[in-house]
């Protein structure tokens, strides 16, 4: 069912480096309006977010004015989505607060724990209120869980490698402990031990995920996003790598979550989930 009006949107974390290229990619979607651009950075308040992103002028202002943002968005004709790329100490309260305004939030933010995406989970379902959390809204990463996933029914011995630019504030990644995630899914321990292991340096064997994955995470200036699973048998070696170039990588995957949030009413983590 095609929507009558426009999916009015709001960006939480607009200055952000993923909150400038959702502006663009909403300013020129047709099915969609930039309602509001919030940011709490003192600097870009009050400027164009349009010319912010390198998109031409919005005539929309970022404002930290978050409540009233959400608020005007849950009075518009058609449901107001949130798409939210801040921080992960913020990203929660955020998100319960638009279920609570009725606006559908799309979250991009990695960071939250287990349990805060389970409350999120329970307190959408009581608002009967659609809520998307995907860790990476890129293609490619989808391909490479899904061939992870079928080479684990092969191997027992899998390591993560997640590289990211040193502006990141989370590790691992949220990306890498879903896949993580995915692999252990399948109900079998990897990496038996074969030596009693001593780290002779604390955290040199990476973190431990569930079922005996390692996690190990790289910061560099030069690098935008970039993870490697590396499997391990006798005699060979498979690894499934996907690098990032541009942010613009992940804009399918949110316009495309926008249009499926307003039609959900209850949350759904991952991308995949709604291809
Ligand atoms: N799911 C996916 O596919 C992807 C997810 N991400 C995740 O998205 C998040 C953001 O990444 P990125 O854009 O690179 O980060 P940036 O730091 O570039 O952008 C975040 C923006 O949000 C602002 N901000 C932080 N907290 C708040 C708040 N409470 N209210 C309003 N604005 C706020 C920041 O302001 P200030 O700088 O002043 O604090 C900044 O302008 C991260 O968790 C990252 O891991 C990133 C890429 C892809
Ligand atoms: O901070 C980033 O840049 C990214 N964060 C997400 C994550 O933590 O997995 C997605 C992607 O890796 C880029």
């Amino acid at each position: 069912m095609t929507n009558q009006y426009p999916i009015p949107v709001v960006v939480n974390g607009a200055a952000g480096k993923m909150g400038r290229e959702v502006i663009k990619a909403v300013a020129g979607a047709s099915d969609m309006t930039l309602l509001g651009a919030i940011d709490h950075n003192p600097e870009v308040l009050d400027k164009d977010a349009g010319e912010l992103a390198g998109c031409g002028t919005l005539e929309v202002p970022i404002t930290n004015q978050f409540e009233p943002m959400l608020a005007m968005a849950a009075q518009e004709r058609q449901l107001g989505v949130m798409v939210d790329f801040t921080h992960p100490s913020t990203v929660y309260d955020s998100v319960r607060s638009a279920i609570a305004y009725g606006v559908r939030p799309v979250v991009g933010t990695t960071g939250m724990s287990t349990q805060q995406i389970q409350d999120l989970a329970e307190f959408a379902e009581k608002a009967s209120t659609g809520c998307l959390i995907i860790p990476n809204f890129s293609i490619g990463m989808v391909l490479l869980q899904q061939a992870a996933v079928q080479a684990s029914k092969y191997f027992d011995h899998v390591e993560i490698i997640e590289l990211h630019h040193n502006q990141k504030a989370d590790a691992p990644s949220g990306t890498a402990v879903q896949t993580a995630k995915l692999l252990a899914e399948l109900g079998k321990t990897y990496n038996p031990p074969l030596v009693k292991e001593e780290e002779k340096l604390a955290g040199a064997r990476g973190s431990l995920a569930e079922e005996g994955i390692r996690i190990h995470s790289v910061r560099l200036p030069g690098l935008i996003a970039h993870q490697e699973v590396i499997f391990g048998a006798a005699g060979q070696i498979y690894t499934l790598r996907h690098d990032t170039s541009d942010r613009a990588c992940y804009m399918p995957g949110v316009l495309l979550a926008i249009r499926q949030v307003t039609q959900l009413k209850s949350l759904v983590y991952g991308l995949e989930k709604i291809l």
